[in-house]
């Protein structure tokens, strides 16, 4: 069933899971993300962001919605990265059930007064919000402390953000970044950092830039003609540590792409005559699939709805 953010990360942030919320652009996406989370009984978030609106817009949408509407297990449809109250009004009319606003990029108190607006007006029509404060960015373990801080969420600001704008859960900079190329080998995660954000807020925060980036993939991205140089992803160990301590909403785009890319050049390099599109596509979905299963597995929401 359709649901808001809320219905979701409210339970798993007091149950200390996480649940992901992987972004979709397509009709297989959307299945292998919804279907997937049903079989295994888990909560799954779906979401589109301004370039996927652009891309599918409302028919995409509407497929979201219509799956989701039929699964038996809660599913909250969320706008990614809303650059705008504009953009986040605009998601509401098609049917999100949860809206991000990302002003981080601001100065906070600009920050604060973009996300008021947005949380005032989605909280009139019951909808959740999500906002960010920090700045993503890979970082390496032995940075200087005041660069590191430079752009990571401060502890103290997040209690101010959060108590002047009333959103309902928060991106949090933690060393996190987005795409295939998370820094050099494991990623950096600043744990202390998350644990001490959770201890000073309530509301369920949120890991962005979290794919794994699975060398098994990377691998077989290689081997079927695709181009990548040294990719990382964020370790699952990682992810566990951190979803026990606050983190429950988990952004998960590019394992999805680099999953569907896979299996794609691997149907067309294996069959040459091949021009059905559902034996392209449909690999694509069955791979990605996989890739959700293992997600929900890692952050532990299997068997939650
Ligand atoms: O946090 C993530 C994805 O993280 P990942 O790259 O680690 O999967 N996201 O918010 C996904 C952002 C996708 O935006 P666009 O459709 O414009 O390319
Ligand atoms: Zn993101």
């Amino acid at each position: 069933m359709l649901v808001t953010g809320n219905d979701i990360l409210v339970p798993a942030r007091a149950g200390r899971y996480g649940v992901p919320s992987f972004n979709t652009n397509n009709m297989e996406i959307t299945q292998a993300i919804i279907h997937t989370a049903e079989r295994l009984r888990s909560p799954v978030m779906v979401q589109m962001s301004e370039g996927a609106i652009k891309y599918g817009g409302q028919d995409l949408a509407n497929i979201v919605k219509d799956i989701a509407g039929r699964a038996t297990i809660p599913v909250a449809l969320h706008l990614d990265h809303g650059s705008s109250y504009e953009s986040a009004l605009k998601a509401i009319k098609m049917g999100f059930t949860s809206v991000m606003i990302d002003a981080s990029h601001h100065p906070f108190e600009e920050n604060v007064r973009e996300t008021r607006r947005v949380v005032e007006a989605a909280h009139a029509m019951g909808i959740s919000v999500e906002a960010e404060l920090g700045r993503l960015g890979g970082i390496e373990e032995h940075i200087v402390v005041d660069e590191k801080d430079a752009f990571l969420t401060d502890p103290e600001e997040a209690v101010q953000f959060i108590e002047q704008t009333g959103t309902d859960y928060l991106a949090i900079a933690i060393g996190t970044s987005h795409g295939a190329y998370k820094g050099k080998g494991r990623p950096y995660i600043d744990h202390a950092r998350i644990e001490k954000i959770a201890q000073l807020t309530t509301i369920p925060l949120v890991a962005h830039g979290s794919s794994g980036v699975p060398a098994e993939i990377v691998g077989r991205f290689r081997a079927s003609g695709g181009e990548i140089g040294d990719a990382a992803g964020i370790a699952d160990e990682d992810l566990q540590r951190a979803t026990g301590h606050g983190i429950a909403k988990v952004n998960v785009d590019t394992d999805l792409r680099l999953a569907s890319t896979v299996a794609i050049r691997e149907v067309l390099q294996q069959n040459p005559k091949e021009f059905d599109p559902r034996k392209v596509f449909g690999p694509a979905r069955d791979l990605m699939g996989q890739i959700v299963e293992h997600k929900l597995r890692v952050l532990g929401s299997v068997g939650k709805a």
